[in-house]
């Protein structure tokens, strides 16, 4: 302010002052003035054919630095200027509608050309506009300050983090440009246009222009390093990136249409070239859902995924209230590699294709679906860790987990048949969500479904009260058995088959975790792999079976069996089963397993080999087996050895641990047997 009132005393403006400029020029005063540019008077501002300056006196050079962005996400300069250009068009279309311009809109359009000879790339549109005034009050000033301010927020960032999330705006157009034009007119009648000019340092040159209709031309004079931007193909490819469903028509390139007239014999076709639309305006997510059909749906995905399966269903998301977001989420048949789910739904902004990285934003297991989200609420100017915890991001996060649960939780209850037939593909993603999310978890808990061996499904509640009669523990407990493995626990599970008891199939990747994590969270619910023990303690109950062994005689199979199989360490232990079952059976408690397997999964065994741990194998002979009571009352004591080694190897191969050598001596010794 102080140096404007200078100006008014001396009333002398200098042209590097481009602040006290723009005001004198904004109250209309030029006249009083005398402006001095470069030592040299100038009579009458409005008629200078040339205005020479510095975009800003006071800052740092910051054009290398954008410059080095080039090495990041270099492509979002043109998502940058479409955007702009697009934004013109809309703002000049919202003055129409408000009456306050009255002359032809015409097709409004965006338009990018490239011109290999003079290494050119145009964005052109029919948009505002800008007068002189307004090319120095908004690129000198406000892009400049904006590009200013992200580099000094992020210039010691890794870039490729943040860049394509959010741009630098229009100075973006200097990662790829020596020089850069704008010739730009208004729309504002009697406006004259403009060329601004900038080679990438400091200074910028304003002059009058020629320019028929109103609307701007960002001329980008690519740079050595970055002449892939005037190849087609590649053009085609960012703009089919970022530009896809902007609100506009974006043109660029032409393509053939066949045109048919007359008829019968008369029929000709002709062939014309025309423009090429390379955006859909109006993509499904911005209309009314009340409008859309299924078949509506469908094509979108299409329209997205050209290559995916068809989707098994979709939300339509709206809001407008305390968020505003809108989107379509569809749910993929999702195979057994969940990686290939990820990192499929888009995010944009006002139809701006922002990202698809959307883990700071989704939940990880909402990341699984694929479809769109547009919301200019989410705030991509900000760093990661910022995001997680951001309250918009987090009110976006948990409406959209509600609005999943409750569709699935609509469409179990509507079509349980259809649901179930999805279950396969739902499954994985339900049982995600519930380890991921408290919330999630309450509502899933109720469609929820359990698979057991006739492949019959159940809710929790169903498979509750199924098994409730032979199910529940001495202390109040529902014992759900399950399988990982139906082929290799077969033995287990016909075991408990004859028990009268029921058995899930928890046989996909991520039933693993599940397990223990459902576990935890449910009350008075115990799951047991079939084989965690044997078929008498799986459902611990008061009364145990009665041994038709005494103590004495359990004592001497198990030193039987220790010397058979040349171990005196070997944890053997007798218990009363009923005699249908195995002489000898190997257990693997169920904790001790679970340890394992996470050990496993974390890499590696563990701190120790948990398969050699003692508690981590249980080996249990049946004292009510008639074979045990033969070996027993074997009184030659090669046969004797021979039948509980076979035993034991027996139990080894139902829990598929017989391998090796130990597996070709148990073949010749059972070829043996067969020969006798
Ligand atoms: N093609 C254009 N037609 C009319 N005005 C334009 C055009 N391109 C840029 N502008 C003007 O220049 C301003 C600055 O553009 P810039 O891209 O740097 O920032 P922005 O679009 O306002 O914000 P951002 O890109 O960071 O979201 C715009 O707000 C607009 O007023």
């Amino acid at each position: 302010m102080s140096c404007l009132f200078l100006f008014h005393l001396h009333k002398t403006v200098k042209i590097t002052d481009l602040n006290g400029l723009e005001q004198i020029l904004s109250i209309g005063q030029a006249e009083l003035f005398t402006f001095i540019f470069e030592n040299q008077e100038i009579k009458n501002i409005k008629t200078v054919m040339a205005v020479k300056g510095k975009i800003s006196v006071n800052t740092e050079n910051i054009f290398p630095i954008i410059k080095k962005f080039l090495y990041s996400d270099h492509d979002i300069f043109l998502r940058e200027l479409v955007a702009n250009a697009e934004d013109a068009s809309q703002k000049l279309q919202k003055l129409a509608s408000m009456g306050e311009f009255n002359g032809e809109l015409g097709d409004l359009n965006v338009k990018i050309s490239i011109d290999k000879e003079a290494g050119t790339l145009t964005i052109s549109d029919r948009g505002l506009g800008m007068t002189a005034e307004e090319v120095e009050k908004y690129i000198n000033q406000v892009a400049f300050s904006g590009a200013t301010e992200f580099v000094e927020k992020f210039k010691d960032e890794d870039t490729s983090n943040i860049i394509g999330k959010f741009g630098l705006g229009f100075y973006s157009a200097f990662m790829v440009s020596d020089k850069v034009e704008i010739v730009t007119k208004s729309y504002k009648e009697g406006s004259q246009a403009v060329k601004w000019s900038c080679d990438g340092s400091i200074e910028f040159e304003i002059t009058d222009a020629e320019r028929a209709e109103r609307g701007s031309d960002i001329i980008l004079y690519v740079n050595e390093d970055s002449k892939e931007f005037l190849e087609d193909h590649r053009i085609s490819e960012i703009l089919n990136k970022y530009c896809k469903f902007m609100p506009i028509p974006v043109i660029f390139g032409t393509e053939t249409e066949t045109i048919k007239e007359g008829e019968g014999d008369d029929a000709k076709e002709e062939k014309i070239e025309k423009e090429k639309v390379i955006n859909n305006t109006a993509p499904l997510w911005t209309k009314d859902p009340k409008e859309l059909s299924d078949e509506d749906y469908r094509n979108f995905y299409k329209e997205l995924y050209p290559y995916g399966e068809e989707p098994l269903f979709w939300i339509h998301l709206n809001v407008d209230y305390p968020f505003n977001l809108t989107g379509i989420l569809y749910f993929p048949k999702i195979k057994n590699d969940i990686t290939q789910h990820q990192n499929k739904v888009q995010l944009y902004s006002r139809q701006v294709f922002i990202t698809d990285e959307v883990k700071d934003i989704l939940p990880e297991f909402l990341g699984l679906m694929h479809g769109v989200i547009d919301s200019p609420d989410i705030p991509l100017n900000v760093s990661r860790s910022y995001l997680q915890s951001d309250a918009n991001v987090k009110k976006i996060s948990n409406y959209i987990t509600r609005k999943v649960a409750d569709k699935l939780n609509s469409l179990f209850n509507s079509d349980r048949e259809g649901f179930e037939a999805k279950w396969e593909s739902i499954g994985l993603f339900v049982k995600y969500g519930m380890m991921s999310d408290e919330k999630f978890f309450d509502k899933a808990k109720k469609f929820c479904l359990y698979k057991n061996m006739d492949d019959k499904l159940f809710t929790f509640d169903e498979y509750k009260a199924k098994i409730e009669a032979e199910q529940v523990d001495k202390d109040g407990n529902h014992v759900f058995l399950y399988t990982t493995n139906p082929g290799q626990q077969h033995t287990y599970i016909e075991s408990a088959k004859r028990k009268g008891y029921d058995v899930l199939k928890f046989d996909s990747m991520i039933d693993n975790h599940f397990v223990s994590n459902v576990e935890q969270k449910l009350e008075k619910v115990q799951l047991k792999r079939v084989d965690a023990d044997t078929v008498e303690k799986l459902v611990e109950k008061e009364i145990s079976m009665e041994s038709l062994l005494s103590e004495d005689d359990q004592n001497k199979v198990v030193e039987i069996f220790k010397k058979a199989l040349g171990n005196d360490n070997m944890d053997l232990q007798v218990q009363a089963l009923p005699a249908e079952e195995m002489p000898v059976s190997i257990v693997l408690p169920e904790f001790m397993r679970r340890m394992k397997e996470m050990a496993e999964m974390q890499g590696g065994g563990g701190m120790f080999g948990m398969g050699d741990m003692p508690g981590s194998k249980n080996i249990v002979i049946n004292a009510n087996n008639p074979m045990v009571e033969r070996i027993l009352k074997s009184e030659d004591e090669t046969a004797q050895n021979t039948l509980a080694r076979h035993a034991y190897d027996l139990a080894q191969l139902s829990q598929g641990l017989l391998t090796g050598a130990e597996l070709s001596a148990f073949i010749a010794r059972d070829l043996e047997i067969m020969n006798k």
